[in-house]
């Protein structure tokens, strides 16, 4: 079976109680609305994808779930329970781990001290206690499956692929019920990618409530249960896995007549004729139709 109909499959699970509930949640900042009416519904053990292109109102979002903003309408529920975070902290501690996709460590600290950053161990005097973060860092990187020669290595020296799976086995050992992903694969070629969203789907299968933001429809339908498209500051779209293909959903990311009057466009810069400048190095021009009038 290939890695992605392995995906694929295991992407189906049963609905649940939603772990993080926002009802009709919006934001303003001042006379900008960056989100309006927004309702997701984030349960344990599924992977819930929101996608957007930019300016959609992802960032505002998280920044709403991970406690960096208040909501200014609407309802936002962590287990049942009615909740307005006013600190990162109070998210934190609500179980809701949020990896950014360029802050998710400190890039001159060890790999083991990045494992434990806010959480250090200590023994005697307050002293902290290497050895044992070293050991439980190394065991639970074993045990996700990521292989770290060592961890005494600066972060920054890593791969941002690498760096994105020690954030989300971070989340894991430190007990999150919710890991919300800013973009994790945006800076990513195809094969770091694939690792990134191997780890997703075991942070999902380790009964954690997985948020994924993502441009990327591929990369979404991939691992992703449940969609939720939002579209200026709106939800264009919020689907389970079962209820579309990944044709449609790329083309609802495209934005369906918007990518027929792209379509159009290209038919008419197809039909048009190419003209190379004098210099052979130089750019190609395209002189289409839709120019000459
Ligand atoms: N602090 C702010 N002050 C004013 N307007 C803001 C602020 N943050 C976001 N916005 C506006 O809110 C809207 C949604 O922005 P947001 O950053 O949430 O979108 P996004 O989907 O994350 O986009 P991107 O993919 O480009 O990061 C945009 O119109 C943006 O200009």
């Amino acid at each position: 079976m290939s890695t992605t109909e392995k995906f694929a499959e295991e992407a189906s699970s049963s609905p649940t109680t939603p772990v993080v509930h926002l009802e009709e949640v919006g934001k303003s900042y001042g006379n900008v609305h960056a989100l309006r009416g927004v309702s997701l519904a984030v349960r344990q053990g599924e992977i819930t994808c929101v996608l957007g292109d930019n300016g959609a109102g992802k960032s505002t979002l998280i920044k709403i779930i991970a406690g960096l903003h208040e909501h200014t309408d609407g309802v936002l529920s962590v287990n049942g329970e009615r909740r307005t975070f006013s600190s990162p902290r109070e998210s934190l501690d609500s179980g809701i781990a949020t990896v950014y996709q360029d802050l998710a460590l400190a890039p001159l600290m060890s790999v083991w001290r990045n494992f434990f950053l806010g959480n250090e161990l200590t023994k005697a005097f307050g002293m902290l206690d290497a050895a044992k973060m070293k050991k439980i860092a190394h065991e639970e990187l074993t045990k996700m499956g990521i292989s770290i020669p060592n961890l005494e290595q600066p972060v920054g020296m890593l791969s941002g692929g690498q760096r994105q799976c020690i954030a989300i086995a971070r989340a894991i050992y430190f007990g999150a019920k919710v890991l919300i992903l800013d973009e994790p694969t945006a800076a990513l070629g195809v094969k770091q990618s694939g690792v990134v969203l191997k780890y997703i789907v075991k942070a999902r299968d380790a009964g954690l409530g997985v948020v994924f933001i993502t441009h990327n429809p591929h990369h979404a339908y991939l691992v992703g249960n449940h969609f939720v498209v939002l579209k200026l500051g709106r939800v264009a779209l919020d689907t389970h896995r079962a209820d579309i293909t990944l044709e449609q959903l790329t083309n609802e990311m495209a934005g369906g007549s918007e990518l027929e009057a792209l379509s159009h466009e290209l038919r008419g810069i197809e039909a048009g004729t190419v003209v190379r400048p004098a210099s052979s190095e130089g750019p190609v021009r395209i002189e289409s139709p839709l120019e000459s009038t």
